[in-house]
């Protein structure tokens, strides 16, 4: 149960590491020759898989909290699992993956629970295939066996905006014999293009085309993982909602391709500033400064929408305070998330006494809505399940969530956190 909070947030705030960045940081230290060393790993579910995926294939990757040690040996010392490689719940783990395992000399099926066994996998299976590789899967869903094979570079197009599919198809590249062009149609978040000249890749970026090199030799890099925004967003969502508030977010991504949410709430009207302090190789990490703001309404483009993409739930949260309201339109990618968030975040909203309702690829939420405690499903989607918390800064009544474990995907003190503020600690 959610205790009905009420009071402004207030001080100061650190959000734990981001999740992309985590995850590809793992994947490169793997791949590269030489000691990787990290730190602020986001040590979650989600991140975890992707390092005990990369034991199975015979990484030596040390975990200690939030510093990761990785003796890399290079792209051919990795080795056929002796069973199959568990994604758990973690997408990104499972997509970028398939793109490494694609351009290596063995088999491996990769498997996961039953939202990520939902999720597709076509996007993926496409571009792999015509580089070269065979893939098995249940209906272009996990279970899936990919046999991987010398690659050929190819020029893609990315028929939808996804990060997740750019960077399947860029690890591809980096094992073939030529150069791989992946063409975007909006852009999307761009850590891997960041990340890969730490470990000494080379990758070139003209507007939205991004072409690697294959066969590049990567050594191992130090990287100290930004804060992670989409993190802070739940702070930012609370603050600017609940009257009285007034916090700053510290050493926080300020990526330009992760600040949709940010900038989506300005036009809104809200009293929300952010600078850019330092950079950890080539990301932007700063403060983020956030007071209770009074919002107006605001027109949603589709090609800011990748910007926000995992903010969507937030961003319809605080629709529900504004003076009129808000149409959230292009975000049929929702669809294919942890849950169906279009139907997931109208359902929680309902339940919370808010005029929501899907419409066409989005939702329509209307402001000025008195939010009432109530027993909120969460059907095991962390962002969902942190947005309902969010939520019990302005409900009447205590919320109660039918699962808090979910919240281990991304942000696993997030609760202690919650408590902390809600103690004025
Ligand atoms: O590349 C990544 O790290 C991610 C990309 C996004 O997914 P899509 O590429 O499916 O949009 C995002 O929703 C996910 O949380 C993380
Ligand atoms: C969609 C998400 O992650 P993934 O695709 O990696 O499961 C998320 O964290 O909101």
């Amino acid at each position: 149960m959610i205790k009905t909070i009420n009071q402004g947030l207030t001080g100061k705030i650190k959000v734990p590491g981001d999740k992309s960045i985590s995850h590809r940081s793992i994947m490169l230290g793997a791949l590269a020759d030489g000691d990787t060393y990290i730190t602020n790993f986001l040590d979650s579910e989600d991140c975890m898989r992707t390092v005990e995926a990369f034991k199975a294939l015979g990484s030596d990757i040390k975990v200690a909290g939030s510093i990761v040690e990785i003796k890399g040996k290079g792209v051919k010392e990795l080795k056929k699992p002796s069973g199959p490689l568990n994604m758990g719940n973690s997408g990104t783990t499972a997509r970028l993956l398939s793109g490494i395992l694609s351009g290596l000399p063995f088999n491996a099926t990769i498997i996961g629970d039953d939202s990520l066994s939902n999720r597709p996998m076509d996007r993926i299976i496409e571009p792999l295939n015509q580089m070269g590789a065979t893939i098995e899967s249940k209906n272009n869903r996990l279970p899936m066996t990919i046999h991987g094979d010398q690659l050929h570079p190819i020029e893609y197009k990315l028929p939808i905006d996804s990060a997740q599919v750019k960077s399947a198809v860029l690890l591809a590249g980096l094992l073939t014999s030529g150069h791989t062009t992946v063409i975007e149609n909006n852009e999307t978040r761009d850590h891997t293009e960041r990340m890969l000249p730490l470990f000494g890749g080379k990758v070139n970026r003209e507007n939205k085309r991004i072409s690697i090199k294959g066969n590049q030799h990567l050594h191992g890099a130090k990287i100290k993982i930004p804060g992670d925004i989409s993190s802070a967003s739940f702070w930012i969502a609370g603050a600017v909602i609940t009257p009285g508030s007034d916090i700053t977010i510290s050493d926080v991504g300020l990526n330009p391709t992760r600040i949709g949410f940010i900038n989506v709430l300005k036009r809104m009207n809200a009293n929300i500033s952010m600078k850019v302090t330092r950079y950890e190789g080539d990301e932007p990490i700063g403060n983020i400064h956030v007071q209770y703001s009074q919002l107006q309404s605001t027109t949603i483009e589709e090609q800011e929408v990748a910007s926000f993409i995992d903010e969507v739930p937030l961003l319809a949260l605080v629709a529900t305070q504004i003076n009129g309201s808000v149409k959230i339109e292009h975000i049929e990618e929702l669809k294919y998330k942890e849950s169906n968030r279009i139907q997931t975040t109208v359902q929680a909203l309902n339940a919370l006494n808010v005029n929501a309702k899907e419409i066409e690829n989005g939702i329509l939420i209307e402001g000025q809505s008195k939010l009432i405690g109530n027993e909120i499903q969460t059907y095991g989607d962390h962002r969902i399940a942190m947005m309902a918390c969010v939520a019990s800064f302005i409900s009447e009544g205590d919320i109660i969530l039918d699962d808090t474990d979910c919240i281990n995907i991304s942000y696993p003190n997030f609760l202690d956190e919650l408590h902390r503020i809600n103690n004025n600690l």
